[in-house]
């Protein structure tokens, strides 16, 4: 059995025709592993991982999960075949309790109630301060928090494979750190991860592989424990 979850395929792909942001970019996503990927601001990070999802339609080459082409799979439909999407964003509704917030995340199955109270059940497992507040408005929570409660929503439509998109920006330190275990923690469940950050030191800490790219293409790849002169590899002080 292949180790592969995701590839990103020969991919180039923009905003607008003739305008390639990325090109020819490869990239493989193995199973139980955290992929991350480092660049320059505007390289086009957050935009790989929006295409590897469907929000842009790549111009060439292809988006490969499972062994099985995905780009004519529409964006709403590849939750169905274990991609999940987590925006830069946080996108909870902050009005709602962190158990309604939850319940939203079991819309493809929305009427087994028992499937839904053993996935929420899973959730306060995972995050046992979710289980604390269930009965809060969500907006009430911490920004570390709200973070669980957009991940835990995704997670009961069980992913096998999440892109996570800048998943600390905006929060202090102690927040981030809880945001980087629990990630760690979903990688340790067996989880396949493709994270894109800011915190190239943290992303490298968590990350068992690492893809660097500069002006839209592939520059180094290698195992994280690779990565430890960061002046040499790359570009920051
Ligand atoms: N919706 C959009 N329409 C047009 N151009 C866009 C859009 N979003 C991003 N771009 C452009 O695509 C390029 C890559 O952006 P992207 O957000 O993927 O970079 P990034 O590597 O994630 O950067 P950062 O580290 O700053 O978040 C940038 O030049 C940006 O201006």
């Amino acid at each position: 059995m292949t180790d592969t979850v995701l590839e990103l395929r020969d991919m180039s792909v923009g905003y607008y025709r003739d305008l390639n942001i990325l090109s020819d970019l490869n990239l493989i996503a193995r199973r139980g592993q955290i992929t991350t990927i480092l660049g320059a601001n505007g390289v086009g990070k957050s935009t790989a991982l929006k295409a590897a999802f469907g929000f842009l339609r790549p111009f060439q080459g292809d988006v490969v999960l499972g062994g099985k082409s995905i780009i004519d799979i529409p964006t709403f439909k590849r939750i169905n075949e274990g991609l999940a999407y987590i925006p830069q964003q946080p996108g909870v509704f902050k009005d709602m309790t962190v158990e309604e917030n939850l319940e939203l995340g079991a819309w493809t199955f929305r009427r087994d109630t028992a499937q839904i109270k053993r996935k929420i059940e899973a959730n306060y497992q995972r995050f046992p301060i979710l289980r604390e507040k269930r009965k809060q408005a969500t907006g009430e929570l911490s920004g570390g928090q709200q973070r669980m409660v957009e991940i835990g929503r995704t997670l009961m439509a069980e992913p096998q494979m999440l892109l996570v998109d800048e998943p600390t920006a905006g929060l202090s330190k102690i927040l981030a750190q809880e945001v980087y275990d629990m990630l760690t923690g979903l990688r340790d469940e067996g989880l396949t991860i493709l994270l894109v950050d800011q915190e190239i030191r943290q992303a490298l800490k968590i990350a068992d592989y690492v893809y660097v790219l500069e002006l839209g293409r592939n520059k180094f790849e290698g195992p994280a424990s690779e990565f430890t002169d960061l002046e040499k590899a790359f570009w920051v002080a």
